[in-house]
């Protein structure tokens, strides 16, 4: 039998809406028009009532905190979302935190805040394939899926997820693999569970470090420093990795080909820069889950290099932002890497 939602079975659990932007909060011409259409249109309240189910699963209430697509999430965004949700989270009168979000940067929200945020207090994030205005429109369902995870005790402790086509995400695990299609969000390790007619189904927990568990913390962090991903391809020389440098980099993601394989061309240019002080983190671009092994590829302890190991370029540059802003150690980094 699925437990009651909440502790006192005479009320409903109490779930924040913070509303970001997206295709979720998208609207086009016309109903066949599922990719053609304008994203962060729709304010949170219209998100609401587009629902009407929603209360009958929990208290909701909403807050519109940005209204943009996700590509132009910058880390001020990054640090605004994660005050308000940590400040969410310590209010004993929120249950839970549903947070609607564009798709394309979702991931890297999600593995921000579970780093970031110290509670057991769920925290979802939804985003949707097709815009409110489309036929099969995947919002609404989503949302109301968002919510039930939200709102269940069961979610509490389980680190910030996500929820997509039926399918409930480990944010940490879950990218956008696919675009277009309402299948888009995968995980290399598989989804945490599934959500069906408002009850969740839990298969696997993560096993990595997330919130309550982690040693990072919203209210200790000012700013973040820049971190910069340049994309490896066939004839790729290091102008990039330069720039990078110059504009004021402090670690650069390499998203490498393969096992996080650098051309023997790139090698000085890449040690010549931890020289100079930056982290260089080989990840893989293999977009189905990456795989880098350290001293595999490349001989990583003799340049003072880090490895991303599961984590995609996108995840690595998140988590490498929020590691610089304790140790510049590289030993410590690599810990670092290893256990979130
Ligand atoms: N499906 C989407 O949400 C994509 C819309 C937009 N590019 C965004 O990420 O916000």
């Amino acid at each position: 039998e699925e437990p009651a939602p909440t502790e006192t079975a005479d009320r409903l659990p109490r779930v924040v809406i913070l509303a970001t932007g997206g295709t979720i909060a998208g609207a086009g011409a016309g109903a066949a028009d599922s990719a053609t259409y304008q994203a962060a249109k729709v304010p949170v309240e219209q998100l609401l009532a587009n629902v009407p189910q929603l209360p009958a699963l929990a208290e909701v209430r909403g807050e519109q905190i940005f209204q943009i697509a996700s590509e132009s999430f910058g880390n001020e965004q990054l640090l605004a979302l994660g005050r308000r949700v940590a400040e969410l989270a310590e209010n004993p009168e929120v249950d839970g935190i549903v947070i609607t979000h564009g798709t394309d940067t979702l991931e890297e929200t999600a593995y921000f805040l579970t780093l970031v945020e110290r509670t057991d207090k769920p925290i979802v994030l939804v985003g949707s394939m097709r815009p409110g205005t489309a036929l099969s429109a995947d919002g609404p369902l989503n949302l109301y899926n968002a919510v039930a995870v939200a709102g269940n005790l069961q979610s509490r402790g389980k680190g910030v997820l996500v929820t997509l086509n039926d399918e409930i995400h480990s944010g940490r695990d879950v990218s956008k693999a696919l675009n277009i299609r309402t299948d888009a969000f995968q995980s290399p390790w598989g989804p945490l569970g599934m959500v069906v007619e408002g009850k969740s189904y839990w298969f696997r927990l993560p096993a990595k470090r997330h919130t309550l568990n982690s040693e990072f913390d919203i209210r200790q962090i000012a700013s973040l420093p820049r971190v910069d991903i340049a994309y490896a391809y066939g004839n790729l020389d290091g102008t990039a990795y330069r720039a990078f440098a110059q504009a004021g980099a402090r670690a650069i993601v390499h998203a490498g080909t393969g096992n996080g394989s650098v051309a023997a061309a790139l090698v000085p240019t890449l040690q010549a820069l931890r020289q100079e002080g930056l982290q260089i983190v080989r990840a893989s671009r293999a977009d189905r889950g990456g795989f880098v092994l350290r001293n595999a590829e490349q001989p990583d302890d003799k340049y003072d290099w880090l490895v991303a190991h599961d984590l995609n370029p996108q995840k690595a540059r998140i988590l490498a932002m929020v590691a610089l802003t304790r140790t510049q150690d590289s030993r410590e980094l690599q810990r670092i890497f290893w256990e979130y």
